[in-house]
Order: C-alpha cells, then sequence, then structure tokens
C-alpha cells in the first residue's frame, strides 16, 4: 500500500505578477501590459484559490530602482495592502498575506491596515514582515541604519502592533442599545508603550478582527531574522537550494521557538522552491531553455554586483568571483553568505553566479514533470526540511497555471495536499490556533 501521509503540506504562492524568473515577462502570453492592474492579479489568485492553496503572499519594495533597472522581479507595481483589500472582495478562502516593512511604516498605521483587512476579508490576512535592505531615499532616510538595529526596531515594532491588535478583548463589542454603550470601556486596554523606537499609548480604535491577529511571516535567516522570527512569527519564509541546509535551518529555528516557550509545531518553516514544470521533463526542460534564454548578462552582472556589493565589472563571466572580494562577515545577510559559498565551496563562475540569482534567486529550483518535482517536495517535506513551501511560479500566468494544474493535483493525489479548504481562517488553513486578547493572557 502507498504510504499515507499524517499532516500535508503548507503552500503559498510569492505572487510576482511579472514571474519570477527576472525577465519572464518578455515571453508571449505574459499579459505584461497589465501590470499593476486588479484584473490580472485577480485571475492569478483565483488560479491559486481553485487549486486551494494556503495564500498568495505579495513582496513589497518601496523604491522605483528596481524598475528604473530593468529588474522586474520585485516591483512594488501591486501595493500589498490596496491590492489585498480589493482581492478580499473577489475571493473567499484564500489567505492574503502582504509585505510591510517596519523600517518605513508605523505600527498604529500597520496594525490598523492588517486589522481592516483581516476584518474585510474574513480572517484571511497574513503579514510578511521585513526590514528592507532599499528604499530609504522616499522617507528621509540617507543610509538606511546596519541591519541589527534595524532587526530592532522590527521587534519593537511588531511588539506594539501585536498590543494593539490584543488591546480589544473579544467581549469588548458589546452593543447595548439599551444603556447607550456600543464598545465596553473595561473591555478595551491602553498599552502604554513607551520603547527606544516607539511611544504608543493605544488602544486600537478598531475591533478585534476574526483571527485576533493576521498570520504573522516573516522571512530573515540571519541571526537577528531567525530571532524575530523565533519570538513573533507563524511562519517564515526561508531561501534554501539544498536539502541538508534546509534540514539544519529548520532544526535550528524550531528549537529557537522551543527555547521561547513556544510549541515548535505552531510554527511552520516554508522555504521557497521554484518549479518548472512540464507535462513531460522533456517539455520542462524546453521550457528551462526557453527561460534562460532571456537572460540579459550584462544587466545580470550590473545587478549582482550591486546586490553583492562586489566589484565583478573586470571579472570574465566564465571566471570566479576570487576569494578575496568575499567578507566573511555575518552582517551581509545570508543571501550575500549563500552566494559566496556557492562560489567558494562550489566552484561556481560569475556565469553560473547570474543564471542561479536570475533562475531562483538562492531558492530551491526544479525542472521536470509533476511527478519529478513533487519527489523532491515529499523528500523534504518527510525529511524534516520543510512544513511545506513558498512556491516561486517561474513564469506567469503559463508558470502558475502548471504548478495548480499539474503539480497541485500530483501533490493531492499523493495525499500531501488538500483538495478542499476545511476552514474559512487563514490560520484554520494553516491548522494555527486563535491567539487570545489582553484578557486571556
Ligand atoms: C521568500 C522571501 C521573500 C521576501 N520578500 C521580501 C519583500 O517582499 N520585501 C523585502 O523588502 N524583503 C523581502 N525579503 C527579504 C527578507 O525580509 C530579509 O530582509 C532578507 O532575507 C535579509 O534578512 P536576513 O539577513 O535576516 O536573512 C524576502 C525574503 C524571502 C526569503
Amino acid at each position: 500500500m502507498a504510504h499515507k501521509p499524517e499532516k500535508h503540506m503548507i503552500l503559498t504562492v510569492f505572487m510576482l505578477p511579472p514571474g519570477y524568473y527576472k525577465d519572464s515577462w518578455r515571453l508571449p502570453g505574459s499579459r505584461s501590459e497589465e501590470l499593476g492592474y486588479l484584473d490580472f492579479v485577480t485571475d492569478l489568485t483565483l488560479m491559486c484559490e481553485r487549486a486551494k492553496l494556503d495564500s498568495v503572499f505579495f513582496g513589497d519594495v518601496v523604491t522605483a530602482s528596481t524598475i528604473l533597472e530593468g529588474n522586474m522581479m520585485t516591483t512594488g507595481l501591486n501595493e500589498p495592502i490596496t491590492t489585498l483589500s480589493a482581492l478580499a472582495g473577489r475571493t473567499s478562502k484564500i489567505g492574503l498575506t502582504g509585505t510591510v516593512s517596519t523600517s518605513f511604516s508605523l505600527p498604529f498605521v500597520t496594525a490598523r491596515q492588517l486589522s481592516g483587512l483581516d476584518s474585510l476579508s474574513g480572517g484571511r490576512a497574513g503579514w510578511n514582515i521585513v526590514t528592507s535592505w532599499m528604499g530609504g531615499e522616499n522617507f528621509g532616510i540617507d543610509e538606511l541604519p546596519a541591519p541589527a538595529e534595524r532587526y530592532r526596531r522590527a521587534t519593537e515594532f511588531v511588539d506594539v502592533a501585536v498590543k494593539l491588535w490584543d488591546s480589544w478583548s473579544d467581549q469588548a463589542v458589546i452593543n447595548d442599545r439599551a444603556s447607550g454603550w456600543w464598545a465596553d470601556p473595561a473591555k478595551i486596554q491602553a498599552i502604554d508603550y513607551d520603547g527606544e523606537f516607539f511611544k504608543v499609548a493605544g488602544p486600537l480604535n478598531m475591533r478585534r478582527s476574526p483571527q485576533g491577529r493576521p498570520v504573522l511571516f516573516q522571512a530573515g535567516s540571519s541571526a537577528d531574522g531567525m530571532e524575530l522570527g523565533a519570538t513573533f512569527a507563524d511562519v517564515t519564509y526561508t531561501a534554501q537550494p539544498r536539502k541538508d541546509g534546509a534540514a539544519e535551518f529548520y532544526a535550528k529555528y524550531k528549537e529557537l521557538v522551543r527555547a521561547k516557550g513556544r510549541d515548535p509545531r505552531s510554527v511552520k518553516v516554508l522555504p521557497g522552491i521554484l518549479p518548472i514544470v512540464g507535462e513531460t521533463d522533456a517539455e520542462a526542460e524546453e521550457i528551462a531553455k526557453d527561460l534562460a534564454n532571456h537572460i540579459n548578462f550584462d544587466s545580470g552582472r550590473v545587478q549582482l554586483a550591486k546586490n553583492l556589493e562586489i566589484d565583478i565589472a573586470d571579472i570574465d563571466l566564465d571566471e570566479r568571483i576570487p576569494a578575496e572580494r568575499w567578507s566573511e562577515d555575518p552582517s551581509r545577510g545570508s543571501r550575500y553568505h549563500i552566494f559566496r559559498k556557492l562560489t567558494l565551496d562550489d566552484g561556481l563562475t560569475l556565469r553560473d553566479l547570474v543564471v542561479e540569482s536570475y533562475r531562483s534567486g538562492a531558492h530551491l529550483w526544479a525542472v521536470g514533470s509533476a511527478s519529478k518535482i513533487a519527489d523532491v517536495m515529499v523528500d523534504w517535506f518527510e525529511g524534516g526540511a520543510a512544513d511545506g513551501f513558498s512556491l516561486n511560479p517561474p513564469h506567469m500566468p503559463d508558470g502558475l497555471r502548471r504548478i495548480c494544474d499539474l503539480l497541485v493535483p500530483e501533490l493531492q493525489e499523493r495525499g500531501y495536499f488538500r483538495t478542499e479548504y476545511e476552514g474559512d481562517t487563514l490560520r484554520e488553513h494553516l491548522g494555527l490556533d486563535r491567539p487570545g486578547a489582553w484578557d486571556t493572557h
């Protein structure tokens, strides 16, 4: 008898309407003329909902610099909160997760926006907490603080937001026509927060939302990022190109969560995967070739140099970036160190690195039939490397269609994914408890 899995995977889609594989918007049929418009993202999101996926997830940047450099991967063309609010009215089950940076917003504003999204969507909101590495020029910040300070601010930011969401008891709304009190002031508590970065009296001026709080996602894999995630996050995204590294991260992360006094099973670890899915292995290889043929190595070199902050103008595409140009400084971030390792330990050339960063951006990638890719996912899932995956569609809309119509049914058939939604809220999809408010702590 075939092995019957005990639980199913969590699957979210990294919603990049131009496609994850950077220049894939140039492919025929990409609907790139509609980038930034609602009908296109609605169609993509409905495709995910039909496949019963847990959530769509919108990344964000708050600068036009990527577009001006011809890099269409993460553009900010869909501002997450407005886009997800519109999608709340066009969908009914799928989770709606969006990125808001703790370096540029304020906790009271963010807490209100996400509480509103959670209420408008009937309990489907998620927040991807990021600290951002660019965009300061639009907020009067000449130079962004070092990562450690950004994470200190992020920690305080999330702490304030959580306290604001919890400032209304679930019993606060009494709607008492006779007495003339809609809300019971005794059930709504100020937070009186006075920290290093924020001073917020509270309480929130919105009723407690269906999930109590939105589901909290975070995506930093540095020590500070993991600390933030282990303290607050329900879900962590991580870029892991190999199973052994992913399993190591998974174990370390769950241990950190346990050390915080939280149940490790209540925190989900989702590595990214870029699946290039074909009806057959051969067709998938053809698609992969087609995608690679769109890579512009000139702009790729410039972008890689900028991302890594290494001068590589003089290096031949078929040579390696020399060891002395890399830094061991851990504050350079986890992605930097993945690329450093790929060069120094695995011998990748500059050309290989450009392809690597264009194709999957340090995430796992797989090319083949649904069955072949499902094998990889199941191997990671059963092997203690993942609770599920952040799916990065290589091209839109066809790459997503292939994920939804070929890969997901394969996982469903094997019992690794749901065939119907069992709950209504994102927390229910993820198997997470609804947190209590201040009067239950
Ligand atoms: C799947 C994934 C999605 C991310 N999305 C965003 C995003 O939309 N906006 C952003 O500013 N950073 C984003 N990041 C970056 C992380 O939030 C974080 O800043 C980065 O991983 C560096 O932090 P670290 O050094 O702690 O790993 C993302 C990272 C991952 C792995």
